[in-house]
């Protein structure tokens, strides 16, 4: 089987939501490859969380409760959830989980009662940092992915319009040229590779490091480089500056921002000058860098913003899992 669906960018591409039948409901879940809880809002949730999202019905019919297994999760962000589980059908754009782990949330922080257009997430990294206990439960991916024509998923995301998730097969309309692939290094449950070197700007090589160890997380909004490649770039932007109140780099909303080339598996891909303005901080006239520093995080995270530059294959077809991206 395959499985196609449309990714929804939120506003500023903060996010992206996608449609997924659970039984025969219609729940609307941030894909998110950095992390593997399939986790929704519920009817088991105090109505004080809940600010229009739509709520699982724990109580129909297909729903068969996992007694005794509880789950609790919290994201890079500071936000988080918990509750129970339950099994049901899964379907994402045609792919079809008969049985998936479908984690009922019982609470979930302000940022989720807030984020009015996600009724949920649906994790795609690995199925060892799933957070249920006492035993840990597969990804949709996972639990699908024998039954798919190949075993591997596609990422397709669009700024300020629908892109899409493929389960199954690669979509040769979304890309040009051809596919770099690259080792993926799961032992931290992460779709993580390894990154080379960059160049700010058009012009020749200016880059004087390599990036390193990184992950693709679909559900980062930005891209969280090491320091010394974030001050090189905004060396370039004229008026940017790093603002604590802020939290990051910020630059006059009207600033000429220059592209970043990545090297990753020998191939430069491009990411435009465009993809840096993230949004507009509400005071000053002054924008939000889409381009931010991995200090407070400990890692590199090429997040949405570069994963709007590229086609890209979360590939376990090999045995050992790669990722491909392309130009698009
Ligand atoms: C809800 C959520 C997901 C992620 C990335 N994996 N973050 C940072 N926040």
């Amino acid at each position: 089987q395959t499985g196609t669906v449309a990714a929804n960018p939120e506003q500023y591409d903060q996010a992206y939501i996608c449609p997924v039948t659970i039984g025969s409901q219609t729940l609307h879940l941030d894909f998110d490859t950095g992390s593997s809880d399939l986790w929704v809002f519920s009817n088991l949730m105090p109505s004080s969380e809940v600010d229009g999202q739509t709520e699982f019905n724990t109580n129909s019919a297909g729903a068969t409760k996992k007694d005794g297994y509880t789950w609790s999760i919290s994201y890079g962000d500071g936000s988080g959830a918990s509750g129970v589980v339950y099994a049901d059908t899964v379907n994402v754009g045609g792919a079809t989980a008969t049985s998936q782990a479908v984690e009922a949330a019982t609470s979930v922080s302000s940022e989720f009662t807030s984020d009015t257009g996600s009724d949920g997430l649906l994790g795609l990294a690995f199925s060892s940092i799933n957070q249920v206990k006492p035993t840990p439960q597969t990804t949709f991916f996972d639990t699908v992915k024998s039954s798919l024509e190949a075993e591997l998923f596609t990422a397709d995301l669009q700024s300020n319009g629908p892109g899409s998730y493929t389960f199954g097969y690669i979509d040769s309309s979304k890309y040009t040229g051809s596919i770099t692939y690259t080792a993926v290094d799961n032992s931290q449950g992460f779709w993580g590779f390894t990154a080379g070197g960059y160049t700010v700007g058009g012009g020749g090589s200016n880059s004087t490091g390599t990036i390193g160890s990184a992950i693709a997380d679909t559900g980062t909004s930005l891209m969280y480089l090491p320091t010394a490649a974030v001050q090189s770039y905004y060396s370039q932007v004229s008026g940017s500056s790093y603002s604590s109140s802020q939290g990051g780099y910020i630059f006059p909303c009207s600033a000429s921002l220059p592209s970043l080339t990545v090297s990753i598996g020998g191939h430069g891909f491009v990411v435009p000058g465009s993809n840096f303005n993230y949004s507009p901080t509400g005071s000053g006239n002054t924008c939000f860098g889409g381009l931010q520093e991995n200090t407070g995080i400990g890692f590199t995270i090429f997040g949405d913003v570069f994963l709007r530059a590229v086609y890209a294959i979360f590939d376990e077809t090999q045995g050992s899992p790669r990722i491909g991206f392309a130009a698009q």
